[in-house]
């Protein structure tokens, strides 16, 4: 038996067919057009991995997108400057800066200088505490990705053994609180943890968001387990392009788990479709609209 491949691009672009149907609504009922900002800075390779995408995709979807690049020598005032200016701009309703930063900026006050009303990546406070007290708000993109391809497999995660692997604020974190709200029994490792494949026997459900290339192996999982292999890791190849994996030995979790997500082609396609929904949440919210069906 090998597991069912959950395909995140087939999902993914579903999602945003439904959200370009929605941007064509709120264009001609409301006049209005939802609007991205990004703001790069420097030129980290995991970034432009995702840069890549963004950029087209949410031109598909009809919305607008502004791209900001800054050298990686940029002062803090200067990125506070332009977040103050995308904060005021009205045809700008999302905005994200790409982490990490360089170490030179301070990621906790650039992240806190962002309206929470344009905080499409949910990491303001007043979004990440709003989602942790089960109120709601602007989620994190990649863990909304990731409760969507769960639901694709178990449309009720109510009552199973998660287990999240890592604990960041961009990922581990808003994902155990998302899991919460779908009523499943959370185990959250991290890199203090003990005995991790033990942890991962009782799980249904495995998350991994790790950084560390196929860390995960197959003989950790419980047969028949959903395994959602968040990480992107580039792997040098001599002469060519690098090549990304997960954070999943994939050849081995295949025959052991019941559906999986491969890298790439599964959560990565789904963050820049979430980033999409969220775009078009924040723009229908500031201007007092009600939430689009998607
Ligand atoms: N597909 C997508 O759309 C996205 C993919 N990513 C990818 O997901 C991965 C994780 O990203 P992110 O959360 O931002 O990374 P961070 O580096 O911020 O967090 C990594 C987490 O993994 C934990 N960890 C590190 N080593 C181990 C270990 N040996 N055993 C158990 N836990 C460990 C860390 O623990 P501790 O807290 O103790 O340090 C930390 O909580 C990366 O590969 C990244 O590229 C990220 C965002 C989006
Ligand atoms: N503020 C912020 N928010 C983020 O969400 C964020 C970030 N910073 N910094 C970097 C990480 C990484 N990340 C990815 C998203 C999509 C793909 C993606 O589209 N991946 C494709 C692969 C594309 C290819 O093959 O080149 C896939 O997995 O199929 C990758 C990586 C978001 N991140």
């Amino acid at each position: 038996m090998t597991a069912r491949i959950i395909d995140g691009k087939a999902i993914a672009a579903e999602l945003r067919a439904r959200v370009a149907a929605e941007v064509i609504r709120v264009k001609q009922d409301h006049a209005l057009t939802p609007g991205l900002a990004v703001v790069l800075v420097g030129n980290d390779p995991a970034s432009e991995v995702y840069v890549r995408s963004k950029h087209t995709q949410t031109q598909a979807a009809g919305m607008a997108s502004f791209e900001h690049k800054l050298p990686a020598d940029v002062s803090q005032a200067d990125l506070l400057a332009l977040i103050a200016r995308l904060n005021r701009d009205p045809l700008v309703h999302g905005i994200l800066v790409q982490l990490p930063l360089p170490k030179s900026l301070h990621t906790e006050t650039i992240i806190h200088a962002i309206d929470p009303a344009k905080d499409v990546d949910g990491l303001h406070p007043h979004n990440a505490g709003r989602l942790a007290g089960g109120l709601a708000a602007l989620s994190p993109c990649t863990p909304l990705g990731c409760i969507i391809l769960t639901k694709s497999v178990h449309p009720s995660l109510e009552g199973m053994n998660a287990i999240v692997i890592g604990r960041s604020n961009l990922v581990g974190r808003p994902l155990v609180q998302l899991l919460l709200n779908e009523n499943a029994t959370v185990t959250i490792a991290h890199s203090r943890s003990r005995d991790l494949a033990k942890l991962c026997a009782q799980a249904d459900l495995v998350y991994a968001a790790v950084g560390k290339p196929e860390m995960v192996r197959g003989d950790w999982l419980k047969p028949g387990a959903t395994v959602i292999d968040v990480g992107i890791n580039r792997i040098p190849v001599e002469g060519g392009k690098p090549k990304l994996v997960g954070d999943v030995a994939f050849q081995e979790a295949v025959k052991v788990a019941g559906a999986i997500t491969p890298v790439p082609g599964g959560v990565g396609q789904m963050t820049v479709a979430c980033l999409l929904v969220n775009t078009l949440r924040a723009a229908c919210a500031i201007h007092g609209l009600p939430a689009p069906a998607v």
